[in-house]
């Protein structure tokens, strides 16, 4: 895996000071943003945030990513630990296609027939960018904020110790109930 790192600059961010490393894999960029802590601490909060330029961005309404992002920036920035900014938008299939699944979602599709129906899967994601970001922080165990049963599954598969999950769930909207309870009912996320 040819991968190229940065050195690691300071941020100073409103959630609090941090530490960020970035790493490009192929045409992907991906960002570890690290408590000033980092380093001294035996299991870190983690959360692997998957990039939502309308949400993150935007502020869309049609998702919980923003709500997501800002819940872990503010939790780790005061507990400590890792949120690994990873840069696979719309699950991986990019902004083009995320926009044209949102056009079919207009038309009455919920978010996995709308992959699908463009010829993906309901989730393209490849997580081996956060196996080499673990490697190079030397993360053996950590607690993961999450509710995605997916993600849990790839880490444990790594030998990694999750000691605790923190949930990930943020107040809903009349705009993401629907995507919600997809991600609860067919996707199987601990809502
Ligand atoms: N294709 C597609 N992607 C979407 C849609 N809504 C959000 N996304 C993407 O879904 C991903 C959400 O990722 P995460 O925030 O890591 O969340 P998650 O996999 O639901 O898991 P947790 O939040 O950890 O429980 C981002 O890449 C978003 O861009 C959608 O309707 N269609
Ligand atoms: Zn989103």
């Amino acid at each position: 895996m040819n991968i190229q790192i940065s050195n690691i600059a300071k941020l100073p961010t409103k959630y609090g000071k941090f530490k960020i490393k970035a790493y490009k894999q192929e045409n992907q960029e991906h960002l570890a943003i690290m408590s000033e802590d980092f380093e001294t601490l035996d299991s870190p909060y983690i959360r692997i945030h998957s990039e939502c330029l309308t949400g993150d961005t935007l502020g869309s309404l049609k998702c919980d990513c923003q709500n997501q992002l800002d819940l872990s920036l503010k939790f780790i920035s005061l507990n400590g630990g890792l949120v690994i900014y990873h840069r696979q938008e719309g699950r991986n299939i990019g902004l083009v296609n995320k926009v044209n699944a949102y056009a079919l979602q207009d038309l009455g599709r919920n978010t996995i027939e709308a992959n699908l129906e463009l010829g993906f899967k309901e989730d393209e994601r490849d997580y081996s960018i956060v196996k080499y970001i673990f490697e190079d922080l030397g993360i053996k165990k950590l607690k993961l904020i999450t509710n995605n049963p997916k993600k849990i599954e790839y880490v444990e598969s790594l030998g990694i110790n999750i000691v605790e999950r923190i949930p990930a769930i943020t107040k809903s909207n009349k705009y993401n109930e629907g995507y919600i309870s997809t991600k609860k009912e067919q996707m199987g996320h601990m809502f």
